[in-house]
């Protein structure tokens, strides 16, 4: 089977790193070097240039690295110039070692802005028309300011040098986190660099693949320099269990659990969905929903709503089927998806009552909780563990009693909150979608702004239910469906200003066995 890396928190990388020296010596020293090494291997192709190579260094072991890639940068002939506004590394960190290897080989540290113009200009080949007034821009810039040590909000000073790197820069390789992205939530504090590629080292951090995350790494990759997360893990089981268990945060971005179809097959083998709508103007949600679980794969698709709604739905899908009553759904034993498009009049409270009737939410695999379900879930505070649960952060506060500021502040936190307090599968939706279960947390780093687009969280729930429906756990499922949808929106985006849930529907079915 294949294994994803883990995620973990700045926190537990150190502790990581700590144990790593243990066993090796005592010293930390070579993970800096083998990370600075694997940062230049990974980068040679935008570093083959002639133009002078600028790497912002911190005081940190961030900084280190920085330095100890400048140190290679200058072993290789390029021309480097390092620029550290915070000062220079504190005696005693591998980052002093790693600025007097780079000094060693030559290397100059500029403290100034306006020093460090003069050099730049000063390194120019002779063809460079360089004017006064001119703004410099630096074609390749190294960004190792802050890392995971990155401990309280930037001052003035932090954020005009962070401002001044997303400015002067044509590309920008972040290393390990982009500079003021707090790397276990995925917040700026308050800005943070804006990379056209991040190289992390020895796990992804939560903040690299959520919130700001995704849209602020770039290209994003892993080296994990070779060090052991088992051992700092096992210790993290054993905490209490009110604790996060960072034990089983992975970041699985495949969708390879889809499931086959063979030969001899049936509709019948691809199970039933079944999507509740409401009585109002709202069953376009439930439309888009019930579309995506037939184009998901699903055997059958009912929609239970007010027949005024018909003729739209079989415009949309002639292969829409419809329930007659919420009785008859509940008896058919479909996977449900119950929510978009439900509304909130008398008639969805008495559905929902319905629905959460212990008599009907005892068995397993019973379906999608999505939008209006939420509201009522949250004011009907129960555990609801046999289904997934699919919030927006704004649904995501209602079901906390908590602000939507403090969902966006720490996506994970109100993930594993939601866990903690309904039991279901957890889908916190948006940027860097979460999904929190039983067995851990899973992480989605695709997906695009471009599909920051209505009905987008509908066509998801309707692509769990129908994975639900052909056989897959809620758990898989869920982590199954965020990838794929995520996956094929980014795809579509490539060529679209916008992606919409029906380019998703309409796309979906292209995807091979
Ligand atoms: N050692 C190793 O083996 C390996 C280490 N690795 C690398 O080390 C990085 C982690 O290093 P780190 O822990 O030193 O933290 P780092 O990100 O450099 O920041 C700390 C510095 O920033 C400062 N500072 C904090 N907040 C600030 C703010 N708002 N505004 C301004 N300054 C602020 C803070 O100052 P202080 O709080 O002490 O005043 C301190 O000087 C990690 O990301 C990876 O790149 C990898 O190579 C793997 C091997
Ligand atoms: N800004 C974004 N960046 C990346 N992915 C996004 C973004 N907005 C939406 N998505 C993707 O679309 C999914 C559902 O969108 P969302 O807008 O959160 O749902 P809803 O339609 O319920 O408001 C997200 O979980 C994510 O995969
Ligand atoms: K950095």
């Amino acid at each position: 089977m294949a294994t994803y890396p883990a995620v973990l928190s700045a926190k537990t990388v150190r502790e990581a790193e700590q144990l790593w020296a243990l066993t090796h010596g005592g010293s930390t020293w070579p993970l800096m070097v083998s990370a600075a090494t694997s940062f230049v291997h990974r980068y040679q192709a935008a570093f083959n240039i002639r133009q002078p190579i600028l790497v912002v260094a911190g005081q940190g072991n961030n900084g280190g690295d920085g330095y100890y890639i400048a140190k290679l940068l200058q072993q290789a002939g390029k021309p480097v110039l390092v620029f550290a506004p915070f000062g220079l590394p504190k005696q005693g960190l591998d980052a002093a070692q790693a600025m007097h290897e780079y000094l060693a080989e030559g290397g100059k540290i500029y403290a100034t802005q306006a020093e460090l113009t003069q050099a730049f200009v000063g390194l120019q080949t002779l063809s460079y028309q360089f004017s006064p007034t001119a703004k410099i821009t630096y074609p390749v810039v190294i960004d190792a300011l802050l890392g995971s040590g990155l401990a309280r909000p930037l001052s003035q000073a932090g954020i005009d040098i962070i401002n001044f790197i997303n400015s002067n820069a044509q590309q920008v390789y972040a290393v390990d986190v982009p500079s003021g992205l707090d790397a276990d939530t995925g917040q700026p504090m308050p800005v943070c660099v804006k990379a056209t590629a991040t190289h992390s080292f020895i796990a992804y951090k939560p903040g690299l693949l959520t919130a700001n995350g995704p849209a602020n790494c770039g290209e994003l990759s892993l080296d994990s320099l070779g060090v052991e997360t088992d051992v700092v893990l096992a210790t993290d089981d054993k905490a209490s269990s009110a604790a996060p268990k960072t034990s089983r945060w992975q970041y699985d971005p495949s969708f390879t659990r889809l499931p086959c179809r063979f030969g001899n097959t049936h509709k019948s083998c691809h199970g039933n969905v079944s999507v509740i709508a409401g009585i109002g103007n709202m069953a376009g949600a439930a439309i888009i929903a019930s579309r995506a679980a037939l184009h998901a794969g699903a055997g059958r698709v009912y929609l239970q709503c007010d027949p005024s709604h018909f003729a739209a739905s079989l415009a949309q899908s002639p292969e829409i089927m419809f329930a007659d009553n919420i009785h008859s759904v509940l008896a058919s034993k479909a996977v449900l998806v119950v929510g978009p498009g439900l509304g909130r009049s008398e008639h969805a409270r008495r559905v929902m009552t319905s629905i959460l009737d212990p008599m009907h939410c005892n068995r397993q695999g019973l379906g999608v909780l999505d939008a209006d379900a939420l509201r009522y879930l949250a004011k009907h505070q129960q555990t609801v563990a046999n289904w997934v649960i699919t919030p927006h952060e704004a649904e995501a506060a209602d079901l906390l009693g908590i602000s939507a500021a403090e969902v966006t502040a720490n996506r994970l936190v109100a993930a594993l909150a939601l866990y903690e307090k309904y039991q279901a599968v957890v889908v916190l939706k948006g940027a860097g979608t979460i999904v929190a279960h039983q067995a851990g947390v899973n992480f989605c780093h695709a997906g695009t702004p471009a599909m920051a687009t209505p009905g987008m969280g509908d066509c998801l729930a309707g692509m769990i239910a129908a994975l639900i429906a052909q056989g897959l756990s809620a758990v898989d499922a869920a982590i199954t469906a965020v990838n794929w949808h995520a996956s094929v929106g980014y795809q579509l985006a490539q060529t679209q200003r916008v992606v919409l849930a029906s380019d998703i529907c309409q796309q979906l079915k292209l995807t091979p066995l």
